[in-house]
Order: C-alpha cells, then sequence, then structure tokens
C-alpha cells in the first residue's frame, strides 16, 4: 500500500500526463461574460469544444497545444498560473502555449478556437452515427445522445474518439438517463455505444483530478457513484437492451449481466482485464456471470481477463444473439421496433415478474463489491496499472 505522500505524489504525476486534446475535450465550462460586443458566443465556443470530441484524426501535438492555449486565454484570461518545472514538460509546454498568447482579448481567443475547430472539422469527417438535429433528441447530455423514437428511448454513449471509455460525468449521465427513461413513455431502451466501440470501460483518467481530501476521498467519492450506477440498472424497470456495436471493455461487460437482451454484432469482444488493472469486479458480475456460464467460465474471464469473442459470449449465454456486422444495425432495429410495439405495460410487467426476486440479492452484491473495490482502488497494485496506461498514452 502506497502512503499518503507517496499518493500525494502519483496524482501530482498522474495531472502531468494528461494530453492537451484531454484538456480540451473535458473542460467543465466555466465561462464569464466579459462583455457585449463579441464575435463568436459562448453557445459557439461550448458547441466547437463538443465538435473537438468527434474529430476522427488527431490533429496532432501541434494543434492541441493551440486549441489548449485558446480555450483557457477565452475562458480565463492571459496565463495566471506559475510556469512549471523542466521536468514537467506536458505542463511546460502547456503553459508555454497559453502564456504565448499575451494579452489576447477573451473574445478574440474565443473567435480563434472556433476557427480552428471549424477548419478542422471541415478536413476531418466526424465518426459520429448521429444525426445533428434529430427531433426527438432530449438535450442536455454532454457525453450521451438520448432519443426516443417509436417507442425506443436509445442512450447512445457518445465519446468515440475515447472508445466511449466512461467518464465520470458519462456516469452521472447515465444514471439520469435511465432515471428519466424509466418514466418516459417508451416500450424498451436501449443502450448502444458511436463510434467503431460499444465501451472501454471506466475511463482511466478518472483518477487524474483528485479532489482536496485527497485519493482517498476519491476513491470513496467514486465507489458511491459505481455504486449508485450500478443500482440505477439493478432498479432499471422496462426491458433494457444492449445493441453491442463493437468491443466492449471492463464495466461495459460485467453490466451485460443485469441487461433483458444483449444484441451483438460479430466484431465485439468481451473483455474484463480486471486483474491487469489490480481491480476486483463490479456490476454484480461476481453473481450474475457464475450464474450465467457458471464458475469456472465466469473466472476464466473476471479473474485472468481471458477476452471473448462475440459467439464465444453467445455461447455462454452473456449475449443474446450475434449478427454478421454488416446488417447489424438494420437487423437489430427492425427486431426491436417491433417489439416496442407490444403493449408497454405488460412488457414492464414481465421484466419485473422475471427479475424483482433477485432484486435484492442484487443490491446486496452491488455493494459488497463496492466495498471491496473502494479498497483496491487505493492498492499499489491499481495505481502502478493505471499509470502504465496513462504514461503510455501521453505523447508530448
Ligand atoms: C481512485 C478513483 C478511481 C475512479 C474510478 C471510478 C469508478 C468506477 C470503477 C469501475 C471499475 C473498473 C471498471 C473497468 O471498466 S476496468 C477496464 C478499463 N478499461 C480499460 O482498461 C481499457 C483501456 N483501453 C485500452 O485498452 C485500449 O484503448 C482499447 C483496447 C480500448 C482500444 O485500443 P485501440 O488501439 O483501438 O485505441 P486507442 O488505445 O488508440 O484508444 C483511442 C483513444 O481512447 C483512449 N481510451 C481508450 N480507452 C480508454 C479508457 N478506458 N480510459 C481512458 N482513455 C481511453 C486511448 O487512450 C486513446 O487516447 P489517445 O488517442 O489520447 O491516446
Amino acid at each position: 500500500m502506497a502512503g499518503a505522500s507517496g499518493r500525494l505524489a502519483w496524482c501530482r504525476c498522474l495531472s502531468a500526463v494528461r494530453s492537451p486534446l484531454q484538456v480540451v475535450c473535458f473542460p467543465a465550462l466555466k465561462l464569464h461574460v466579459s462583455g457585449a460586443a463579441m464575435r463568436a458566443s459562448l453557445k459557439d465556443l461550448e458547441n466547437a469544444v463538443n465538435q473537438v470530441k468527434l474529430l476522427k484524426k488527431d490533429p496532432g501535438n501541434e494543434v492541441k497545444l493551440k486549441l489548449y492555449a485558446l480555450y483557457k486565454q477565452a475562458t480565463e484570461g492571459p496565463c495566471n498560473m506559475p510556469k512549471p518545472g523542466v521536468f514537467d514538460l506536458i505542463n511546460k509546454a502547456k503553459w508555454e502555449a497559453w502564456n504565448a498568447l499575451g494579452s489576447l482579448p477573451e473574445e478574440t481567443a474565443r473567435q480563434n478556437y472556433v476557427d480552428l475547430v471549424s477548419s478542422l472539422s471541415s478536413s476531418s469527417e466526424s465518426s459520429s452515427q448521429v444525426k445533428p438535429g434529430a427531433d426527438k433528441e432530449h438535450a442536455g447530455y454532454g457525453t450521451l445522445v438520448v432519443t426516443s423514437e417509436d417507442g425506443i428511448t436509445k442512450i447512445m454513449l457518445n465519446r468515440p474518439t475515447r472508445k466511449n471509455a466512461i467518464s465520470t460525468q458519462m456516469y452521472q449521465e447515465i444514471i439520469l438517463a435511465l432515471k428519466a427513461a424509466s418514466q418516459d413513455d417508451s416500450a424498451i431502451t436501449v443502450l448502444t455505444g458511436n463510434g467503431d466501440f460499444y465501451c472501454s470501460g471506466n475511463d482511466l483518467t478518472n483518477v487524474t483530478d483528485t479532489p482536496l481530501g485527497g485519493i482517498e476521498e476519491k476513491a470513496k467519492n467514486s465507489t458511491n457513484l459505481l455504486r449508485d450506477f450500478v443500482a440505477s440498472f439493478i432498479d432499471f424497470p422496462k426491458p433494457l437492451i444492449a445493441v453491442v456495436n463493437g468491443p466492449a471493455v471492463g464495466i461495459a461487460v460485467t453490466l451485460l449481466g443485469l441487461f433483458d437482451i444483449v444484441y451483438a454484432s460479430d466484431r465485439a469482444t468481451f473483455h474484463t482485464p480486471f486483474s491487469h488493472l489490480g481491480l476486483s469486479p463490479e456490476g454484480c458480475s461476481s453473481y450474475t456471470f457464475p450464474k450465467i456460464m457458471g464458475p469456472t467460465k465466469a473466472t476464466e474471464m473476471l479473474t485472468f481477463g481471458k477476452k471473448l469473442t462475440a459467439r464465444e459470449a453467445c455461447a455462454q449465454g452473456l449475449v443474446t444473439e450475434v449478427f454478421p456486422d454488416a446488417t447489424f444495425q438494420k437487423e437489430v432495429w427492425t427486431r426491436l421496433t417491433a417489439y416496442a410495439k407490444l403493449p408497454s405495460n405488460v412488457l414492464r410487467i414481465s421484466k419485473q415478474v422475471i427479475r424483482n426476486r433477485e432484486k435484492e440479492k442484487l443490491h446486496s452484491v452491488n455493494v459488497e463489491e463496492s466495498s471491496i473495490i473502494q479498497g483496491r482502488f487505493l492498492s499499489e497494485e491499481s495505481m502502478n496499472a493505471v499509470m502504465n496506461f496513462l504514461s503510455k498514452r501521453a505523447k508530448l
């Protein structure tokens, strides 16, 4: 176990390996209006920030630094940070890019940011499958696209450039989207991913923003969030269907045991590398997986990280049916549209008859797994594994 000071150093180290694009992609928009005469509006800036997330091609470090600097200048004004030390290469590069903008007015920085993103977007076709402005789209989500149509509420994970990794914001938004879907008039609810992945699991950079209370508080907050997140799947009252459009990793796989139907493209794979990350099973998988596939197959997956193809996952009962990737979307949505025409009350009732007697057990498993994983977050094994991942992806 690392000591408290070791943990603090570790957190600082993690912050240092964030790439500029990451900072540009996931800023909490702390905007303040600084004048009436603006060209690009605050909304334009927000839209541009969202557009960056959909860029298909990595724009390269130079452009990422430029975006970072313009965003900081547009939202906070001239560089106000002490210069990082010589060995803090990434933060130093970011500081230099921001500082180089001198006293450039915030409005100009905002306009330059919007122009730069617009030029990048026109040269890089968006990888989104989302039809912008689809009229049944629910507004207000930053990491999801939620639509309701033909009796189906579709919750689409929408961070394709991060393989739909689940950031803290995405955990919170999924909880909200499930709550809303449980109360809307759709008959069924679908979870799927935008782009080539279904979901790459927990966003491993979730650990980098450590609160004042330190890593212990972070682990406690994260565990509470994880527990509430999983509970919202356990409690979901109507048929919940996973449309697994590509590879699934970690918590995106374990949760499948709580879905009512799982349809997968034959391109999908199912991988839970918990031991490699020093983590223990979550999402009630320590209970649902042995029930679904038997304890030995569950152990191969959850303890030894064996990756399954879609057909293997189907043979083991984790997946309901596998479709060829070329016809996956068409076949699945045709099927689901027909299912959603069934009377919605009886769909709810049937789900509850099938699932309710397990609910109490699932909640107690969730609480137990969350408490065990809280200890794992703080373990050296887990910290080292996350550090390795983040160091490898730091490109500066
Ligand atoms: C102490 C507090 C802790 C807070 C925790 C919150 C509570 C919940 C915890 C739940 C327990 C854990 C559950 C899990 O889900 S464990 C599994 C986590 N996921 C992974 O280990 C996958 C990691 N990613 C990969 O292995 C590969 O990226 C992947 C196979 C998914 C794709 O490989 P590919 O080569 O096709 O693509 P890239 O690697 O180039 O990926 C593109 C960019 O996306 C970034 N990426 C991908 N996955 C993640 C991820 N999970 N987290 C963060 N970022 C991710 C990747 O780094 C690339 O970014 P860059 O272009 O900037 O390099």
